[in-house]
């Protein structure tokens, strides 16, 4: 199937960072939030990351112009109607999905490709609220999108050979490589990553070591981007904690459970970067460790 137009529901981090690729690969977008600021954020984000990315000389000002001019905004989900694909990246939790699913499922043309970017929940599951199971497929992105190489490609039970075919003719178009993974809690990256932030936690929690020093120790001994409390308040804490419960939920083993103050954390609203605090208040001019 020929894709064109791409709808996104979510404007977070994400859903800017995938509106930003698309666009720039020559789709056209239609970027859908239910809080007029987030959409506003995002275009903010977006062309602040464009303009980083001409003054690297990774791509020309016609070419961010370009981008700019195919991503349009909507609060109105049922105007995401006519897309050939439509991405959910909205908040990680499984009731926001499906009632996103059930409201947008009617709008849809029969041909639509329904995705979401979701980080660990069933996609067979999440496919069954819909009224396309069959087209319906897990298309995981990685933050920052417009850096990181890797799609996750997620099949549920019910996806036909076609619909893998066309997404990872997509992932192809925006120059990403894909991975398949079959559809198990967290698939693979997160059912990796995810036990390592939270094990990072507990270390912390323990009083194994400050957050300073954890981060060091995994940033200069293992050769890691960024330390593990880091990266989790990167991806943002209230993410982690979705993931490790549906790990714990799902596998039904102890060796997920997440750690108390992860839980903490998250039921004080530091959510990391998104809320200026997290492992470290970012309120300042430089990023301070919190413990
Ligand atoms: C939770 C899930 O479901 C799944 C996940 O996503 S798990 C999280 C996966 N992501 C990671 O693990 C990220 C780990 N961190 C990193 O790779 C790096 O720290 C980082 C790429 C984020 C930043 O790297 P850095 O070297 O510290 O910073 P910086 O020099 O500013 O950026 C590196 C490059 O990326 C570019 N960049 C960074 N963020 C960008 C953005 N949002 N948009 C466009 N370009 C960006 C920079 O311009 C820079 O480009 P050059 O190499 O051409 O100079
Ligand atoms: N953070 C990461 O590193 C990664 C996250 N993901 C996944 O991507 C998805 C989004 O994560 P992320 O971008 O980080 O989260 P954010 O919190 O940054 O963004 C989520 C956005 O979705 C909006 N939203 C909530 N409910 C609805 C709704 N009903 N309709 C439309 N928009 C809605 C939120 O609005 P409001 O703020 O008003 O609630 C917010 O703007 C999650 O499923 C997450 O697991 C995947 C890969 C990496």
């Amino acid at each position: 199937m020929d894709i064109t137009r791409v709808g996104i529901v979510g404007a977070g981090q994400m859903g800017s960072g995938i509106a930003h690729v698309f666009a720039l690969a020559g789709y056209d977008i239609l970027l859908n939030d239910i809080d007029q600021t987030a959409l506003d954020k995002a275009i903010e984000t977006v062309t602040r990351n464009l303009d980083r990315q001409v003054s690297k000389e990774k791509i020309s000002q016609e070419e961010r112009d370009g981008a700019l001019g195919r991503i349009a905004t909507t609060l109105e989900l049922s105007d995401l109607g006519g897309m050939d694909l439509v991405i959910e990246a909205a908040t990680e939790r499984e009731a926001v999905k499906v009632a996103i699913f059930e409201e947008l499922v009617p709008h849809l043309k029969p041909e639509t490709i329904l995705t979401s970017n979701t980080s660990s929940i069933s996609i067979t599951r999440l496919a069954s609220r819909t009224d396309r199971p069959e087209k319906f497929m897990g298309f995981h992105f990685m933050n920052p999108v417009p850096v990181m190489q890797l799609v996750e490609l997620i099949r549920g039970i019910a996806t036909d050979e076609a619909t893998y075919k066309t997404l990872l003719g997509v992932v192809e178009a925006l120059g990403k490589t894909a991975a398949s993974s079959e559809d198990f809690p967290a698939f693979i990256v997160n059912r990796i990553l995810m036990p390592m932030i939270n094990e990072a936690v507990y270390t912390l929690y323990e009083g194994v070591g400050s957050v300073s020093s954890i981060d060091s120790a995994m940033r200069l001994g293992t050769n890691h981007p960024m330390g593990p409390l880091e990266l989790a308040d990167f991806i943002g804490l209230d993410t982690c904690l979705a993931i490790m419960n549906v790990l714990h939920d799902g596998l039904a083993d102890t060796k997920y459970r997440p750690c108390p103050l992860l839980t903490k954390y998250v039921e004080a609203g530091w959510l990391g970067r998104k809320t200026d605090r997290g492992f470290y208040d970012y309120r300042g001019d430089a990023p301070v460790p919190t413990r």
